[in-house]
C-alpha cells in the first residue's frame, strides 16, 4: 500500500486536487480519508461549546483513531470511518466502511503535524495558495456549502484560522516531498503527482 498524505492551508486546494488525482486513477486502486473526518467526539458538549472550539489547533483533532485506522488499513482490514457534520460542528452517527486500496489518500490541514502519523506517509504534498487567495476560496465554501455567513468566516479568521495557520500548517511545509503551489489551478503538478504514484504502483 502506497499512502499519500496531502497537507496545506484551509482553502489551498486540497480536495480539489485529491479529486484531479483519483480521476485519473483506476477506480478500485484509491482510496481518500479526510482528517475533517477524525475531529473529536464532542457530544458532551452543548450546540454553543462547539461552536467555540479551535478546531485549527491539533488537539482537536483524533489523531489517535486516525493513526490507528491508517495501520489497520496497512494490514489489509476494514475501516469505520467517522462521517463529520460541519452544521452540526460535530461527528454524526454515521460512518462509511472504508476498504483498504493500492493507494490511499490522506488529506487535512495538520496531518503533517503529527509524527506518528506523518510516518505513515511513503509520499508527503504540501498544497501552496497565498493566505488572500485561501481566504475568498474559504468565504465562498463556507458560505455556500457548510452553513456560514460572512462575520462568522472572518471572526473565525482572524481569532483561529490566521495565527494557527502560522503556528501549526505552514511549518510542516518542511516535511514535504513535494510543493504544488495552487493560486491557479496547477494541472502540470498534478500530472506529475500522478506519474510519481503510477511510477509507484508498477
Ligand atoms: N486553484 C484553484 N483556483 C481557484 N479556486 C480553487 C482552486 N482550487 C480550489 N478552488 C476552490 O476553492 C475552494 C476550496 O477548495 P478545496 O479544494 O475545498 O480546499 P481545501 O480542501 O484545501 O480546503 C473550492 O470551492 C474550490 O472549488
Ligand atoms: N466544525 C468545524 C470544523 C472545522 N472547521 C474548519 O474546517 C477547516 C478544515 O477544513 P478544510 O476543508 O478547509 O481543509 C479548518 O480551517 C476549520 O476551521 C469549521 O469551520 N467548522
Amino acid at each position: 500500500m502506497l499512502i499519500i498524505g496531502i497537507a496545506g492551508g484551509t482553502g489551498c486546494g486540497k480536495t480539489t486536487v485529491v479529486n484531479q488525482i483519483v480521476n485519473e486513477l483506476p477506480e478500485n486502486e484509491v482510496g481518500v480519508i479526510s482528517q475533517d473526518s477524525y475531529y473529536n467526539e464532542t457530544s458532551h458538549l452543548s450546540y454553543d461549546e462547539r461552536t467555540k472550539i479551535n478546531f485549527d489547533h491539533p488537539r482537536a483533532i483524533d489523531f489517535d483513531l486516525l493513526y490507528d485506522h491508517l495501520v489497520a488499513l496497512k494490514n489489509n482490514e476494514v475501516i469505520e470511518q467517522p462521517v463529520y457534520s460541519f452544521v452540526k460542528h460535530n461527528r454524526t452517527k454515521d460512518s462509511i466502511l472504508t476498504h483498504p486500496h493500492k493507494v490511499m489518500i490522506v488529506e487535512g490541514i495538520l496531518i503533517l503535524t503529527n509524527p506518528k502519523v506523518r510516518e505513515l506517509f511513503d509520499i508527503k504534498i504540501y498544497v501552496h495558495a497565498d493566505s488572500d487567495e485561501r481566504l475568498i476560496r474559504r468565504i465562498k465554501r463556507d458560505i455556500s456549502e457548510r452553513g456560514r455567513d460572512i462575520d462568522e468566516v472572518l471572526l473565525r479568521y482572524q481569532t483561529t484560522l490566521k495565527p494557527m495557520h502560522q503556528q501549526f500548517i505552514e511549518p510542516t511545509k518542511e516535511f514535504a516531498d513535494i510543493i504544488i503551489p495552487n493560486n491557479r489551478y496547477n494541472t502540470v503538478a498534478v500530472d506529475i503527482v500522478r506519474t510519481i504514484i503510477n511510477e509507484r504502483l508498477l
